[in-house]
């Protein structure tokens, strides 16, 4: 259940109608609904109970400073890849003594810029990341508080492009080298160990891997307190996933339950849950418009104004996301339809064989386009990237402009 629903055949978000939207600010055009949000957070938080705990939202579902502003005003924390994420979390409102920075190839300067703003910890993915954390430690005469990223050999089950915690994956430190990358932490003056973290992959939809990982990190915990090793906390990454189409994932209430409850009678050892799309994804839709209705020798095609710039998922990982009418008044006959894009490549399309009755200048809204949407989204062909209005209740919030075509092309222009 989201904040999209129909009302007298029109779509709306919250209290606003889809079609206004589009109509102020043209399409394609990315809308959030800020209750849906701060349900599905609400979903994760009050699952856990009463467990200590830390839902560090996953910034790189949905970077958007609006979004990142509900999650912050709920208290939320940030789970973060890049100095520029982070950045944006301070920008929004978050507290940078809540932010986990994962991702295994942490330069230097962002290392130095997390450790200025106090973030909660690095998840640290390799040896020579130790070192190099470290090393920028000891020049800003700090300590660092650092969690190693185990790779638990878990398969999740999922994309093999969003598959991250089989021995194959670049993510992680293998299991067998655990107990002795955690000793050499130990040796560094500049690193203060506070924690375990993994995450195996993203859009699983069964919890026996996610439950299997903690249970495999348990035990690793217990490995290490005998060793005199004793951690605050223990991250079990994000990854859980949504219905797109017929897929049944627990639901984030089950989730949280489950491995809150594995953690029972550990209470020193704060859960930390690294949620993204599972919060973001039913929380946005993208609107579009049909251009054309063309008809191919096998094919009918609707071409609309939003392409694989605009939302990369269906062409990267053949993802499968609904595609609904705006307005479903409409004469137009019901026919089979490849929803494509105005884009250069075969590979353009938001949907095939999709069942629509749609005409020119018909407006059309991608569900589940809240994670992975515009935070993917690129300038390929010169293409504009679309604007992102943050519904709440009646009101609709800019919270990014559609790109000026003069951004891209600034007119005339002579050769040096
Ligand atoms: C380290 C880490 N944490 C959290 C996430 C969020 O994953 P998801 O959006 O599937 O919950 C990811 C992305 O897969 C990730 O790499
Ligand atoms: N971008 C992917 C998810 C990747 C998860 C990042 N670790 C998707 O759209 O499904």
């Amino acid at each position: 259940m989201d904040h999209f629903e129909y009302r007298d055949g029109h779509l709306y978000a919250e209290d606003v109608a889809v079609a206004d939207i589009a109509a102020a600010h043209q399409t394609p055009v990315y809308v959030y609904s800020r209750a849906t949000l701060e349900r599905h957070w609400h979903a994760f938080d009050d699952a856990v109970g009463t467990h200590p705990h830390l839902i560090c939202y996953a910034v790189k579902a949905n970077s958007n400073l609006g979004v990142l502003s509900v999650l912050a005003k709920l208290g939320s924390g940030f789970d973060i890849v890049s100095g520029g994420e982070l950045a944006r979390v301070i920008e929004a409102g978050g507290d940078p003594a809540r932010v986990v920075f994962s991702g295994v190839g942490k330069t230097s300067a962002e290392i130095r810029y997390a450790l200025e703003q106090g973030i909660l910890c690095f998840n640290v993915e390799s040896p020579a990341e130790l070192h190099r954390i470290n090393a920028v430690a000891a020049d800003l005469n700090v300590k660092a508080p650092i969690s190693l990223r185990i790779n638990p050999d878990v398969d999740a089950k999922t994309h093999p492009y969003i598959s991250t915690g089989l021995k194959a994956n670049k993510f992680g430190i293998a299991r067998e080298q655990a107990l002795q990358t955690y000793e050499l932490a130990a040796t560094l003056e500049h690193l203060n160990i506070v924690g375990m973290d993994c995450h195996i992959g993203s859009q699983l939809t069964e919890l026996a891997p996610f439950v299997d990982a903690l249970d495999r990190l348990l035990t690793l915990v217990d490995e290490l307190a005998d060793k005199g090793i004793h951690l605050q906390h223990l991250d079990v990454g994000g990854g859980l996933g949504v219905p797109y189409q017929d897929e049944t994932p627990p639901h984030p209430k089950a989730y949280a339950a489950a491995l809150a409850e594995r953690m029972a009678g550990r209470e020193a050892l704060t859960l930390i849950l690294e949620p993204g799309r599972a919060i973001a994804a039913n929380a946005g839709i993208m609107v579009t418009q049909v251009e054309f209705i063309k008809e191919g020798e096998d094919k009918h095609f609707a071409i609309v104004d939003a392409a694989m710039n605009d939302l990369i998922r269906p062409a990267l990982y053949s993802a499968w996301q609904n595609i609904i009418r705006v307005d479903t008044h409409t004469q137009a006959p019901l026919r089979v339809y490849d929803v494509v894009g105005p884009i250069c490549e075969t590979g353009d399309f938001l949907g095939r064989d999709r069942e629509l009755a749609v005409a020119p200048g018909d407006l059309l809204a991608v569900r589940s386009a809240g994670a992975y949407g515009f935070v993917m989204a690129s300038n390929y062909n010169s293409r504009c990237r679309p604007a992102e209005i943050l519904v709440d209740k009646a009101q609709m919030r800019v919270v990014r402009e559609r790109e000026n075509q003069k951004d891209l092309w600034k007119g005339e222009y002579k050769l040096p």
